[in-house]
């Protein structure tokens, strides 16, 4: 099912170090880009949009999702940001992406029972308030460019394991975390999975940003013919990082629809389907790989 929908990206700003005005002030983003004359069916915020980013912040803001498995059941999660995020979807009777808090890894059975490793994770709400998938950044942001930048998320977060998609009456949607985007195979085998639209809530700084990352996602965008979003901070340079900005949303043949600048903003797009059947008809790179001369990564999860 692909049917037409509205996407809304909300390129949050006035990020503080007090989580719960961060949290007021995302939630109150969150209903004026619902009760806008736009009405999106889709809502994303920024990787951190809780806390500031930054691997010195993740344990101090980290919190416990509390949940052992599907069906995850709000009334049980300790999460302040689980809790605020689920019941504005319901009050806004939106779908909605909630990118990055951290979550102890004591409550998923897969974890260790030490409890004590972190990861950086993206939740989603259906509108009835549901949450009804998770995705841990898998890549781990760690980058040493001389002079630039330094940042190594691995010193305190550990790597997610698992590819994750959801669906919802419109369409079918794929997740990845910001540096996720650099492989691309996390984005191939979403779209092989029959992802429509791959969303990446991301936070791009001040030395790649401007080279690679609309590059990034115009190309994993044409290259899977697929629709594809990331959702940045708004720039402060006031903080110790220094987000890119440039929220986006790019079509099937790799054109932006729509971009933000560096300040708060909420930026909305049309996905129209029609857009990526004729990209899939036209350039019918979907049905002429050749799995004979190499492999197929979406088999091997
Ligand atoms: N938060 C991140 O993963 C940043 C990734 C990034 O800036 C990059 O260049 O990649």
């Amino acid at each position: 099912m692909f049917k037409p929908f509205r996407l809304a990206l909300i390129q949050l700003g006035n990020v503080t170090p007090n989580k719960s005005d961060n949290l007021k002030h995302a939630r109150e983003m969150i209903l004026k880009a619902a009760a806008s004359a736009k009405k999106p069916d889709l809502i994303v915020l920024p990787e951190c949009f809780n806390s500031p980013y930054g691997h010195v912040h993740f344990p101090v803001y980290a919190e416990k999702i509390g949940f052992t498995g599907k069906p995850y059941n709000i009334a049980e999660t300790q999460s302040e940001s689980v809790k605020m995020l689920s019941s504005v979807a319901k009050e806004t009777n939106t779908w909605l992406i909630g990118g990055r808090f951290q979550s102890p890894k004591c409550s998923i059975p897969e974890r260790d029972v030490q409890g004590q490793d972190l990861y950086n994770t993206c939740t989603v709400y259906n509108p009835n308030g549901d949450l009804v998938a998770m995705h841990r950044k898998v890549h781990l942001f760690d980058i040493d460019i001389p002079g630039k930048i330094t940042f190594k998320e691995s010193e305190t977060l550990t790597g997610g394991s698992t590819t994750n998609f959801f669906d919802t009456e419109f369409a079918r949607i794929g997740l990845g975390i910001c540096y996720d985007i650099r492989f691309p195979e996390l984005a191939m085998i979403s779209a092989r999975q029959g992802a429509h639209v791959l969303i990446y809530p991301g936070a791009f700084n001040m030395t790649t940003g401007p080279l690679h990352w609309e590059l990034l996602q115009r190309a994993r965008a044409v290259d899977n013919q697929v629709f594809f979003a990331m959702c940045s901070p708004a720039r402060d340079m006031t903080a110790g990082y220094h987000a890119w900005g440039h929220s986006m949303v790019v079509d099937p043949m790799a054109k932006v629809l729509v971009e933000a600048a560096e300040t708060e903003d909420i930026i909305y797009a049309d996905i129209d389907p029609t857009v990526m059947e004729s990209a899939r008809a036209g350039i019918p790179v979907t049905v002429q790989r050749r799995f004979d001369v190499y492999t197929d990564v979406s088999q091997s999860v």
